[in-house]
């Protein structure tokens, strides 16, 4: 028992913590149930509802007045005196649970699921939603264009299981694997809103912030996001194992791809179970769950995905100035989201690639057909999330019409293509029938504008429901009725004032000026009595009322359950309708990877079985959109022997030199750029290009402290760069701006010297390698796949003006001197340091002294 706080003790201090409250028998009813509910969801916020309110009490109701920035009140809680109370009004629900989700929290609804005015003694109330970050289904909640991906991570020493979901769109996915740093890497992929992860730790149950810390999670999970720590036995095998065979129908996971995964499986399980914890009434309706393996797909690292930019830039972290952003023309929500997930992981098979070329190709030639499908593209909706929400009992009337109306553009799309070569395009000449008729009946049945709310009325047309029908027209008699009821009443009580009125408290009422009151006929019975007005009822005027109030809500719930059943009708129908989404986004994709390709003169890559890359005047392809048209300076790059490792016609390695600003790192990222968009299967900004596969791309671009590991700038650097040197392959493109910078000039240089030279020799992946140590070109006089080349730049008396082309050849000094001159350094200072320079050259001939050494 908690020791009551001085606070405890003033009678007038609202009462701020459950855990104070000794004797509950001294709350009133609600209360008591109200504490009941809180104990069995003490790491989330307890959303009650009372009358047109959600409210929170105790210690949620600090929370969420301090989250949100709501009034703190309280209210009388029974013997123990008030209770603290922050409430939102009920419709509003969504708008405020969306900003507690956000900030990290886990919010419990508590809905009345009975009628007030039914009940006897307190409402029933019971749990129907917990909203967490990665269990959101409402469109206000989610953005459109990512996905939101809940995940469930398990692991057994070394080896891991993932499984992850995105209950909006339905996908459902699980790997294995057995180095922990995959792991990670796959969770920075993923970014997931939400991670699940069991364990027996007391503090079961919490939903950890992102940056908040427990000791019961592993190292290698990132501090950057929410962890939920959940119990653990869903995420056994036996009761993870039952309960995908139990959701999905099956006798055995052979055909799931993951009966010998024990931990995919087990991830896959718990996750399942916590999704059906967390949406209570609302079961959603998810894909059959799909295993890949890491192997599928390029490897593209968090650095590397973070130094190219893929999605947000590293300086600012926006999304204006990302590769996203420069390649982005999907037209469809569900396009946007899948051109993400393709950039973040593109393909290693060579047929996939081409399929998607094969595809993009066919829309360049064919404008006509390019157009048409962007227009119709254009027309249809979020099918996949919207397929959720009817799935999951969440979709309102709107949202089916947004189906229907997508459905019918469906027929157009498929005659568009119905010429089509490509399997992308031919994936849409098939319309299913069944959507079709879906089509048909929704629009037959809702109006065209439907309102937001489903229990209000208005939602169905007439001539489908004869008994909805004969309500309508019971009710609509009445209303009649009591229309020309004013007129009729003016005219026997010649009272040219009289007005018939309506209110919540009395309901119909006639009312009359205090001044003409004494003319009123006999069976008019008061009701009230104003300053300047007098309300009076008849008995046929109530009579009509309670008609005309019981029928309204009949009416309006016929019509729910008219609609009810037309959505559950469509949430049947999921799988076919995720099928043809896919079909649609893909299609989408590649349309606006075609569009872009014409309109930016992209080329084709020839993707080749060997190892080269060979493109012919390259492009950066964010740059280049960022510079006014033309202004961009193309360069051809040729790396990597083909399909003879022995015979080396093109270097394996470059070392590009420049002075600071000449364009090194640009174009050290638009090899990368060029490299995995032409994995991605789209065409790439060059006037051609030929391209082996990649197994991995390396970067290691720029220096920046690690505050938060509390890593020096090159401690961050040597990290990086052993990791490259451990997993790069023959395969890798590797690419290195200015390693060895943030030590002393000959560590640096030592070190550098040495990477470059490991990497060439030893490793023998595709490699640029950019620095300030010109000295690094004596390499290439030491080793034969190793080659020097430079950005050049035109030097005048006083200025430099940069060429940003790329050209064979060492730079045979560095412009640092020359930089600090024209910044202003003293003249004196300037000659110094050319001395200085004079001297050290004199003394370092790094390639004669090692292979003398040698
Ligand atoms: N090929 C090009 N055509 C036109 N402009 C370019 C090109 N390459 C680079 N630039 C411009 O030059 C600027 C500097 O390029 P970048 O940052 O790549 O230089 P750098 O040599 O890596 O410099 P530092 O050594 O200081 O890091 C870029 O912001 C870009 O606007």
């Amino acid at each position: 028992m908690t020791t009551p706080t001085p606070e405890h003790n003033q009678p007038n201090t609202p009462l701020r913590d459950t855990k104070l409250v000794e004797d509950r028998s001294k709350l009133s009813k609600m209360y008591q149930h109200y504490v009941e509910m809180k104990d069995k969801y003490p790491h989330a916020l307890l959303l009650y509802r009372v009358g047109d309110f959600f409210e929170t009490f105790f210690q949620d109701a600090v929370t969420v007045s301090r989250e949100l920035e709501l009034v703190l009140t309280s209210k009388h809680g029974g013997e123990l005196g008030r209770i603290a109370m922050t409430g939102v009004p009920h419709h509003a629900w969504e708008r405020y649970t969306t900003l507690l989700v956000e900030k990290g929290y886990a919010v419990v609804i508590c809905d009345q699921v009975e009628d007030s005015s039914e009940a006897v003694g307190l409402v029933k109330r019971e749990v129907t939603r917990i909203l967490t970050p990665g269990t959101l289904l409402e469109e206000g909640m989610l953005q459109t264009s990512r996905n939101n991906y809940l995940a469930a991570v398990v692991i057994a020493v070394n080896h891991w299981g993932l499984a992850y979901a995105d209950i909006s769109t339905g996908e459902f996915l699980t790997c294995e694997g057995s180095d922990l740093e995959h792991l990670t890497q796959e969770l920075m992929r993923l970014q997931p809103s939400e991670v699940l992860f069991p364990t027996n730790a007391p503090d079961l149950g919490t939903l950890l912030r992102p940056g908040e810390t427990s000791p019961s999670l592993p190292q290698c999970l990132p501090p950057t996001f929410c962890y939920s720590l959940r119990s653990q036995l869903p995420f056994s095998q036996s009761e993870a194992r039952s309960k995908l065979l139990q959701k999905f129908k099956l006798r055995s996971l052979e055909g799931l791809g993951c009966e010998h995964l024990p931990l995919a499986v087990r991830a896959a399980g718990g996750l399942l179970e916590y999704i059906e914890d967390t949406q209570k009434q609302n079961p959603v309706p998810l894909q059959l769950l799909h295993t890949y393996s890491l192997t599928d797909y390029l490897i593209v690292d968090h650095q590397t995905r973070r130094n190219l930019e893929i999605t947000q830039t590293v300086r600012d972290g926006t999304f204006h100035g990302s590769l996203l952003w420069a390649l982005n023309r999907t037209t469809t929500a569900m396009g946007g989201r899948a051109l993400r997930r393709w950039l973040l992981q593109p393909l290693l098979d060579i047929k996939g690639i081409r399929a998607r070329q094969y595809t993009i190709q066919e829309l360049c030639e064919n404008t006509p057909l390019r157009q048409d499908l962007r227009r119709l593209l254009r027309k249809i909706y979020d099918l996949e999330r919207l397929t959720g929400r009817a799935g999951s009992g969440t979709a309102n009337a709107r949202d089916l019409m947004a189906l229907a109306d997508s459905f019918s553009s469906l027929p157009e799309l498929s005659r568009i293509v119905e010429d089509a070569r490509s399997p992308f395009l031919k994936a849409l000449q098939k319309v299913p029938p069944v959507l079709e008729e879906l089509a048909e009946r929704l629009q037959a049945h809702i109006v065209e504008s439907p309102p937001i709310h489903l229990k209000e009325g208005s939602l169905i047309r007439p001539g489908i429901n004869p008994l909805l029908d004969e309500r309508k027209a019971t009710v609509e008699a009445d209303q009649k009725w009591i229309a020309n009821l004013e007129v009729d009443e003016r005219a026997r009580t010649r009272i040219p004032t009289l007005k018939v009125g309506f209110n919540k408290t009395f309901g119909y009422y006639i009312s009359i000026s205090r001044s003409k009151s004494d003319q009123v006929p006999d069976n008019y019975i008061r009701k009230q009595t104003l300053t300047n007005e007098e309300r009076y009822i008849t008995p046929d005027l109530k009579e009509r009322e309670a008609r005309i109030l019981t029928a309204r809500d009949d009416l309006n719930q016929l019509e729910y359950e008219i609609f009810a059943a037309l959505r559950d009708e469509v949430g049947s129908h999921a799988e076919t309708i995720r099928n043809i989404s896919h079909a649609v986004a893909a299609a989408d994709v590649l349309c606006g990877l075609a569009e872009l390709a014409v309109h930016q003169g992209y080329c084709c890559p020839e993707m080749v079985e060997g190892w080269e890359i060979e493109v012919i005047d390259g492009r950066h392809p964010v740059v280049e959109q960022s510079l006014p048209a033309g202004f961009f300076v193309p360069n051809s790059t040729t790396l990597g022997t083909g399909n003879e490792p022995t015979n080396h016609q093109s270097p394996d390695l470059v070392i590009l030199t420049g002075p600071n600003a000449s364009g090194k790192s640009c174009y050290l990222r638009q090899v990368g750029l060029i490299q995995l968009m032409a994995q991605v299967g789209s065409f790439v900004p060059a006037r051609s290009a030929k391209l082996g596969v990649c197994d991995r791309i390396f970067t290691r671009v720029g220096a920046v402290d690690d505050l938060a590991t509390g890593q020096s700038t090159f401690m961050v650097e040597m990290n990086e760069t052993a990791n490259i040197l451990n997993h790069a392959t023959v395969k890798s493109l590797v690419l290195l701006d200015e390693i060895g910078r943030g030590t002393a000039t000959f560590d640096g240089l030592s070190i550098a010297w040495a990477v470059a030279e490991y990497l060439a020799v030893e490793i023998k992946s595709r490699t640029i390698f950019a620095t300030h140590y010109h000295e690094l070109n004596e390499l290439a006089s030491i080793v034969s796949n190793v080659a020097n080349y430079q950005v050049t730049v035109k030097e005048l008396p006083d200025q430099i003006i940069f060429l940003h082309q790329v050209q064979p050849g060492g730079a045979d000094k560095s412009y640092g001197i020359e930089a600090g001159r024209l910044a202003g350094l003293p003249t004196v200072v300037i000659k110094r340091a050319k001395q200085v320079m004079g001297q050290i050259e004199k003394h370092s001939k790094i390639a004669v002294g090692l292979r003398e050494g040698l």
